[in-house]
């Protein structure tokens, strides 16, 4: 209490010490300091004598008050220049109401591991099933045995090292044939969490927050295990690496692989990373060698067009007259996914006629049944858009 006495203090503003008060360092007391956060008269004595207990009482008070404005104010400041914020608040959101739909209790999950978690996919509300997948038995066959029973009898395989399910498995080949299909029915099937992992969550960060978002990638995937981490496009995310390369995409590519070497630490980890890609010839040495189970999703041959188009018009309205066979033959080249697009299509010429041939006087009680000559009407179409996009890439490529 002395040096309340000795010291200066501070009374609406003013140093208060007579003439010698340029030769003494300023020092300000408390009692001083609090009067300039609450200025009022306060006189000399009142810093001779002990405080009382109300006063110290009020004292802690008030800087307790003061440290917690203090420390909100400046969160405020910091939530609010940090540009992922908003990002960040709707991922838990949408991650804390995922957790709760499939069912995950008691893991208690990081501020990283959240917003990776908004891009889950519940196995159970997941609606690709094999039966959704035409003309790729092969390959369903090979997922089964290699992937899906040791996860589902896993107590078959527990003694075997050999017999684990991979760590890494690569789906390859042209666009639309069905390689995310296959990825998410071998979830549906396994039973797996799905972590849906788009590039751009990793590597549109801030410096050092991708490395951490890359550490929650794996963390969250072995708390909810069986998992499959699947990232579409890997080439754009795993690409040769390159001097180009910003140097903390560097540094997550980089630990991205360790945290992938990881899993394989422990054997029983159930945790499979499952990269689509339709330019296997860009992914690096060191990727290609974590994902040694390949599976080649090609161009879909004749035989397995003509299953897919079984597939695809099952459950539509089609003339008896129809003839898939020819159809199949007339669409080489075609992906399974621009068969869709032209089935649909012909479906689409039948709603157009019900619609142009409705009169004032009422609708025709239904829609006709699609017709050979629809399908042959919008294969053309289908043809055309295709070369005109081929020229497109062309003239791009041509350009470059
Ligand atoms: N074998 C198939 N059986 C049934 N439908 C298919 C098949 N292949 C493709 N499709 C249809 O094409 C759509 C696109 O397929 P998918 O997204 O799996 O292709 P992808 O190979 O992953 O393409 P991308 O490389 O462009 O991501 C599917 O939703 C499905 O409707």
């Amino acid at each position: 209490m002395r040096n309340f006495a000795a010291a200066s203090h501070v009374s609406g503003g003013t140093v208060i010490e007579g003439n010698r008060q340029a030769e003494r360092p300023l020092l300000v007391s408390l009692p001083g300091l609090l009067s300039v956060i609450q200025p009022k008269m306060v006189h000399a004595e009142a810093f001779s004598r002990p405080l009382s207990r109300n006063e110290v009482v009020g004292l802690i008070f008030r800087l307790t008050i003061f440290g917690a404005v203090t420390y909100f104010t400046i969160k405020w400041m910091v939530d609010a220049i940090d540009p992922t914020r908003k990002q960040k608040v709707e991922a838990q959101k949408q991650a804390e109401k995922l957790m709760q739909q499939i069912g995950v209790k008691n893991v208690k999950l990081t501020e990283y591991e959240m917003s990776i978690a908004a891009h889950l996919v519940d196995p159970l509300s997941m609606q690709v099933t094999w039966s959704d997948i035409a003309g790729l038995d092969e390959v369903i066959t090979d997922l089964k045995d290699t992937v899906i029973l040791p996860i589902r009898k896993k107590h078959l395989f527990e003694n075997s090292r050999l017999l684990q399910p991979p760590k890494g498995v690569l789906l390859y080949g042209p666009p639309g044939c069905g390689k995310t299909l296959i990825a998410k029915a071998t979830a549906k099937e396994a039973g797996c969490r799905f972590i849906n992992l788009q590039p751009s969550t990793l590597t549109d960060k801030w410096y050092g927050e991708s490395q951490k978002l890359a550490a929650a990638v794996f963390s969250l995937a072995v708390k909810l295990q069986p998992s499959i981490i699947f990232i579409d496009e890997i080439d754009s995310f795993l690409r040769s690496r390159s001097s180009s390369d910003h140097e903390a995409t560097a540094m997550m590519k980089a630990q991205f692989m360790s945290l992938w070497d990881g899993l394989d630490t422990d054997y029983n980890c159930q945790v499979i990373v499952m990269g689509a890609t339709n330019r296997p010839q860009d992914l690096d040495t060191a990727i290609m060698r974590r994902m040694p189970t390949r599976f080649h999703i090609n161009q879909p041959s004749m035989r397995q067009r003509e299953a897919i188009l079984n597939l695809i018009l099952k459950n539509e309205n089609v003339d008896r007259q129809v003839d898939l066979v020819e159809v199949a033959n007339s669409t080489d080249g075609f992906s399974g996914s621009d068969l869709k697009e032209m089935c649909r299509d012909a479906a689409l010429f039948c709603v157009r006629e019900y619609v142009s041939n409705t009169t004032d006087d009422g609708y025709y009680e239904e829609i006709r049944p699609i017709q050979q000559q629809d399908l042959i009407k919008a294969i053309e179409k289908m043809k055309k858009s295709k070369s005109a996009t081929n020229q497109g890439v062309l003239m791009h490529v041509s350009l470059d």
